[in-house]
């Protein structure tokens, strides 16, 4: 029986944390030091106060939705929308690049070591971040076409996160059981076995899969950040665009001032993976449109000691589908008592 999942509880999360307290009551919490964040970001007056509150109070309604929204988003997709190409939510070997599927054969074989994988890919582009084929391009193309079908129908759309406005959510539309749950434990797993043993890559257990897309007139790139992940698989799909690489900085504890980055080039058809903490962006597209899709993957054990997102012991509440990865055996009583 697999374990129930958990999403923290946006209540309580970083700045939440404070932010949501204070709700409470204004006056007093301006007096404690939890208001500190606050008044750091320039807020004093009591007109100032209660707007910021608002705004949170309205954030954390709004996350603390989401799941059950995107159900609703699932179901009505299910019910109304008739796929272009039925055969692309179903993974087939016959849509991956042979190197590929040499590298995982590798990998799932008794003689599989870090080096002998590291020798059959093409490079490690920056540390710890490989670019290797990972689909053929006539599947890149069918999976575009789908999703461009799917945009233009009348169902609902799901969008990845609040950076990007144009992406969609494909656990929404049914990609899960089929595509993306084979692809993670059966093709992805063996490499990230190897490849980021110490954050989680052995014990992958759940995702968060979505397309992002820039456009001339939409979004043009992405800002730099971490992914509320363990590892990330990143696929370019296409179509023509030019610039608009990936840049990599360092993981999330090192300060920016210590940092300096790395541009990847990502060509179409290629996967990059590389660690959720590993901060990074997309630069601007200058011309076109490009599509890649998305694999967050998450290590509940890894995240049930230590939330990636704000670093600390997670606070719970129970979530649908996947949430955010979290799973307890301990029960919720306790775990909200925080
Ligand atoms: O657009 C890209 O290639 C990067 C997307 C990304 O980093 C993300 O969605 O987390
Ligand atoms: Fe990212």
């Amino acid at each position: 029986m697999s374990p129930s999942r958990f999403e923290l509880d946006s209540t309580t999360s970083s700045s939440a944390t404070t932010c949501n307290e204070s709700t409470l009551n204004i006056s007093a919490a301006k007096k404690g030091p939890k208001t500190t964040v606050l008044r750091n970001l320039g807020c004093s007056t009591d007109t100032e106060f209660k707007d910021i509150l608002e705004k949170i109070e309205k954030e954390v309604e709004r996350r603390r939705s989401l799941g059950v929204k995107s159900a609703e988003r699932a179901a009505a997709i299910k019910e109304i929308y008739k796929p272009l190409h039925d055969h692309v939510y179903l993974l087939h070997e016959s849509y991956m690049a042979p190197e590929f599927k040499q590298m995982v054969d590798y990998c799932r074989s008794d003689e599989a070591s870090k080096e002998g994988l590291l020798s059959l890919m093409q490079t490690e582009a920056a540390a710890r971040v490989f670019r290797f084929p990972v689909f053929k391009k006539i599947f890149c193309d069918e999976l575009i076409e789908e999703m461009e079908h799917f945009e233009q129908s009348r169902s609902p759309k799901g969008r990845p996160n609040t950076m990007n406005n144009y992406g969609i959510l494909l656990n929404e539309l049914g990609f899960d059981e089929g595509f993306i749950i084979p692809l993670r434990e059966q093709y992805l797993q063996p490499l990230t076995s190897l490849l980021y043993h110490d954050c989680g890559g052995c014990y992958l257990d759940s995702h968060k899969a979505f397309m992002v897309k820039y456009d001339m007139h939409e979004d043009l790139d992405l800002s730099y950040h971490y992914d509320n992940a363990e590892v990330t698989l990143n696929v370019s799909l296409g179509k023509d665009f030019t610039e608009g690489n990936l840049y990599f900085g360092d993981m999330r504890q090192v300060p920016l001032s210590e940092t300096a980055c790395t541009e990847v080039e990502h060509k179409v058809t290629e996967g990059i993976l590389h660690r959720g903490q590993h901060m990074h962006g997309a630069l601007p597209i200058s011309s076109g449109q490009r599509w890649n899709l998305i694999v967050w993957m998450r290590a509940s054990q890894e995240r049930n000691k230590l939330c990636p997102m704000c670093n600390k012991m997670p606070t719970l509440v129970e979530g649908e589908g996947f949430a955010d990865g979290f799973t307890s055996d301990i029960g919720m009583s306790l775990l909200q008592n925080v």
